[in-house]
């Protein structure tokens, strides 16, 4: 593990220097890993993995996702197999269904667990809230995590350029002795960048949190409310759209993830430098409370049982198409599609 300061924190973290791919592979040389789920994380990891020299075979039901996993080239009866017999084969169960589908697959999954084979998961949510999925693991199967931060789609295109997301990673259970190293060598696998450790109830809370937050739920408000006061002070779709979403997303992120927020604010004028520096005061103070209500809301476990209630309905996936055209659908997303598809590099 090196030692890292983080803002004045040390904390330990696992990077590719110390844990090359090599020695991952060498880790994990006997073990079958299945990947249960072709979803968003399934095809991520599971074609890092295999890119990167890992027996990874993939469990689909079959359907469309089956044949995009045909599509990327898995072959049916040699590395793509119906769930159960993935299962069967597997020495490694990465459990990738949505984390709703999961409570429902359970007892399938729980029944090919035999002695000596190793649980992951990427989120540490049907253990943390075993109350309410069930999902209790035998005591002789290690159980681990390693959660990429960000989207498979992004860890996928982010190993194809040659570079990562960060991961954490978390032991829940070590019957063999070799868990937190299995897990490494998983996190090595999947493509990430460095690795940070944490606990399975940590890396819920924390996930659920963020993605609620400012990742998902704040970022749309936020652009929401911005968007309609200047909608609603006579700015055009365009003028609107522009100073709210397209240059964040083009000009002014990029310049934080290349180095900081300050440096993002050098590279702007200093008049916005002089509004920025006394408007994220306001913003944070007005913003806080709901944080704060929010962390509570994931802590008492609301937002875990709305999440299992809702998407175990049968016809969730409609519900939330329904719920997605509506953002799609709203004035300012249609003006950001006219502005996506005006970029250069698009026309
Ligand atoms: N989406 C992400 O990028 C992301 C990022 C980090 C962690 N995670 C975690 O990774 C795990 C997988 O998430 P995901 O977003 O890739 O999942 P997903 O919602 O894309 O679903 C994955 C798979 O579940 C299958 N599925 C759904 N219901 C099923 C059922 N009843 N029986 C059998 N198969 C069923 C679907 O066919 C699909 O292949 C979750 O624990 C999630 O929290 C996801
Ligand atoms: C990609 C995210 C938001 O980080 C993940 O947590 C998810 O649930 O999809
Ligand atoms: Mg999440
Ligand atoms: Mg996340």
């Amino acid at each position: 593990m090196a030692t890292i300061n983080f803002g004045g924190v040390e904390e330990q973290v696992v990077t590719r220097e110390e844990f090359p791919l090599e020695k991952a592979r060498e880790v994990l040389a006997d073990e079958v890993i299945a990947v249960i789920g072709y979803g968003v994380q399934g095809p991520g990891q599971s074609l890092n993995m295999r890119d990167n020299g890992f027996n990874v075979i993939v469990g689909q039901r079959k359907g469309k996702t089956y044949d995009k996993a045909v599509a990327d080239g898995w072959v049916p009866g040699e590395t793509l197999f119906e769930i159960e017999e993935a299962l069967e084969k597997g020495t490694i169960i990465c459990f990738l269904l949505s984390d709703a589908a999961q409570i429902e697959l359970w007892p399938t999954v729980k029944a090919a667990l035999k002695p000596g084979k190793s649980l992951y998961f990427s989120h540490g949510f049907g253990v943390t809230y075993k109350e309410k999925t069930g999902i209790v693991p035998p005591a002789d199967v290690d159980v681990f995590l390693v959660a990429p931060k960000g989207s498979g789609t992004s860890l996928r295109r982010l190993f194809v350029e040659g570079k990562g997301l960060n991961s954490s990673f978390a032991v829940y259970q070590d019957a063999s002795g070799n868990a937190r190293t299995k897990a490494i060598a998983m996190g090595i696998g999947v493509g990430s960048g460095y690795l940070f450790e944490t606990d399975f109830y940590k890396e819920v809370t924390s996930d659920l949190t963020g993605e609620r937050g400012t990742l998902m739920g704040a970022i749309q408000g936020i652009f929401a409310a911005q968007y309609e006061v200047l909608r609603a002070n006579g700015h055009s779709p365009s003028e609107a759209f522009n100073e709210t979403v397209e240059e964040l997303t083009q000009s002014l992120m990029p310049l934080v993830a290349e180095n900081g927020m300050d440096w993002m604010y050098a590279n702007c004028s200093t008049t916005a430098q002089r509004g920025a520096l006394d408007w994220w005061k306001p913003f944070h103070d007005a913003t806080k409370p709901v944080f704060e209500k929010l962390y509570n809301s994931v802590k008492s476990q609301e937002q875990a049982e709305i999440s299992i209630t809702r998407n175990s309905q049968p016809d969730y996936r409609e519900k939330l198409e329904v719920e997605l055209a509506e953002l799609r659908d709203s004035e300012m997303w249609r003006a950001g599609a006219a502005v996506r598809s005006l970029r250069p590099e698009r026309s």
